[in-house]
């Protein structure tokens, strides 16, 4: 009987894709879903050399596979994750390896490596970036957990992922649930970096009231340059795209769907204590979003007349203040990783994850290697802001962003990300900041004392008296 080198279970937009990536690259792979439908075209889709095998039968699944076997789950994040591994435990085998490839909750996979290692199984997460082209062409892979597990399908892994300078985009990042923990992250960056990009569209659009083409030439441009990324060329991409005569940008409704990983993101940055304000606004942008009936109503309610006259927009300096608000959600993402790998002791290299972000993923950008570099240079960097050469760059381009900010507020246009990468950035580099009265504050009500810049020890007022 054929045996098959990988399993994958869930053959939708990313386990199908994946799968028929593995076969390109001549490697044996069966899949399993719980639709006929599914299993039965991609037996379909399979090419003349390719080696795919896809069941709705477990059983049948399990048997194809090459002992120790290897499965890879990419099914919805939550309970479908635990049904899966319900269904295939009676049929595995000690040794036996199972990789959970979706966007999981972190502890959930810590939880889950607990149980399967106590019956034998090797269990490791390993985030997957790059949608439906990227698990199709070469995404970027996040593993983490169990090594030795990883290292016997690393040639697999680093066979189909994305490369960028003949380096793979896969590598084992750490400890425990870190492969889980820094695709979280990435998806935080990814909602921070979207919210910018529209926030952009909008003043382009009603603060400037630039031309819908000139909007569009501006992304494909800027994709050319400094700003080089993954999401500024399918912006440009996006915003050509017309249905007869209208562009279909101007068709889509504003409010906006999410899966749960920024939000995750910034609930456990609080718990961290790490401040990553882009994130928590676009977040916040999407969940505004969907209160589209109280909108309509505040429009009405709610008004502001702006007076004054906006000059036209320096295009250099919109570009500039899009390129600082991005680097500024960066830095709060990988500071997030960086105090999240000291807390749950993932020993993450930081270099690594921007190695392996440069290409594949949804927040690869020219920007990644500067970020790698400074990483490559001063490993123990706390924050990419620290970099002189990245410093430089803000320093430079600062401009910008205060301006368009200022034409975006007057203008009565919100701009919350944009304004939280700024503010990030203003509030960073304050030697002094205005917590001292917090702390006064917290004193005069809760006798919660305070320390003293002028002598050391722990102080209450009785400010009343
Ligand atoms: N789509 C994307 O761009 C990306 C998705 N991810 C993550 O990857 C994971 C998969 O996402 P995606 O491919 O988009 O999801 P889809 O919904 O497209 O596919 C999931 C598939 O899994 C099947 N399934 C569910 N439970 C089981 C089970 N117990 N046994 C066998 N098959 C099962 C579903 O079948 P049915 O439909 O019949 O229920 C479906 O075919 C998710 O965690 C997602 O967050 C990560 C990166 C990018
Ligand atoms: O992981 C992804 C990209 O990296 C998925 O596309 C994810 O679904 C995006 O998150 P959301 O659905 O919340 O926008």
């Amino acid at each position: 009987m054929k045996t098959y080198n990988f399993g994958i279970v869930g053959l939708g937009v990313m386990g199908r894709n994946l799968l028929l990536n593995m076969a390109d690259h001549g490697f044996a792979v069966a899949g399993l879903d719980m639709d006929q439908e599914k299993a039965g075209s991609l037996q379909n889709e399979a090419q003349k050399d390719h080696q795919i095998f896809a069941t709705v039968d477990p059983e049948s699944f399990v048997k194809s596979l090459e002992s120790p076997r290897a499965i890879m789950l990419l099914v919805p994040a939550g309970s479908a994750v635990d049904g899966a591994i319900g269904t295939l435990l009676p049929l595995l085998d000690e040794g036996d390896i199972i990789i959970d490839g979706g966007n999981t909750y972190f502890s959930d996979t810590d939880r889950r490596y607990q149980e399967l290692s106590s019956k034998g199984i090797h269990f490791f997460g390993m985030g997957i970036s790059g949608g439906e082209s990227g698990a199709r062409r070469g995404p970027s892979m996040m593993p983490g957990g169990d090594k030795v597990a990883y290292e016997r399908l690393r040639p697999i892994f680093e066979a189909i992922a994305a490369k960028v300078d003949d380096a793979p985009c896969v590598e084992f990042l750490g400890n425990g649930s870190a492969g889980n923990y820094v695709k979280m992250v990435h998806n935080g960056i990814e909602y921070g970096i979207m919210q910018l990009i529209a926030e952009t569209y909008d003043i382009m659009k009603n603060v400037y009231h630039l031309e819908h083409e000139v909007i569009q030439e501006s992304f494909e441009q800027w994709n050319r340059e400094e700003l080089n990324s993954f999401l500024i060329e399918i912006t440009g991409a996006i915003l050509k795209r017309k249905e007869e005569n209208t562009f279909l940008v101007d068709l889509i409704s504003d409010w906006a769907k999410s899966k749960g990983t920024g939000k995750w993101t910034s609930q456990n940055a609080m718990d961290l204590q790490v401040p990553v304000p882009v994130i928590d606004a676009a977040v916040n942008m999407r969940d505004m979003s969907k209160y589209k009936l109280e909108r309509i109503q505040a429009s009405k309610l709610l008004t502001w007349q702006n007076t004054s006259k906006v000059d036209p927009v320096d295009l250099e300096h919109l570009k500039a203040g899009l390129y600082f608000a991005i680097i500024s959600t960066y830095a709060q993402g990988l500071a997030q990783l960086r105090i999240a790998s000291d807390t749950y002791g993932y020993g993450l290299n930081l270099e690594t994850v921007c190695k392996i972000w440069r290409g594949g993923c949804i927040i690869r950008a020219t920007l990644l290697e500067d970020f790698r570099k400074a990483f490559a240079l001063q490993p123990d960097l706390a924050n990419i802001l620290l970099d002189r050469e990245i410093a430089a760059k803000l320093n430079a381009s600062q401009a910008g962003i205060r301006s368009i900010i200022r034409d975006a507020i007057q203008n009565g246009t919100p701009v919350s990300a944009w304004m939280n990468a700024l503010s990030y950035f203003d509030s960073y580099r304050a030697e002094n900041l205005p917590t001292n009265l917090i702390q006064a504050q917290r004193d005069f009500f809760g006798a919660h004392t305070y320390e003293r810049t002028d002598k050391e020890g722990v102080f209450h007022t009785r400010w009343e008296s």
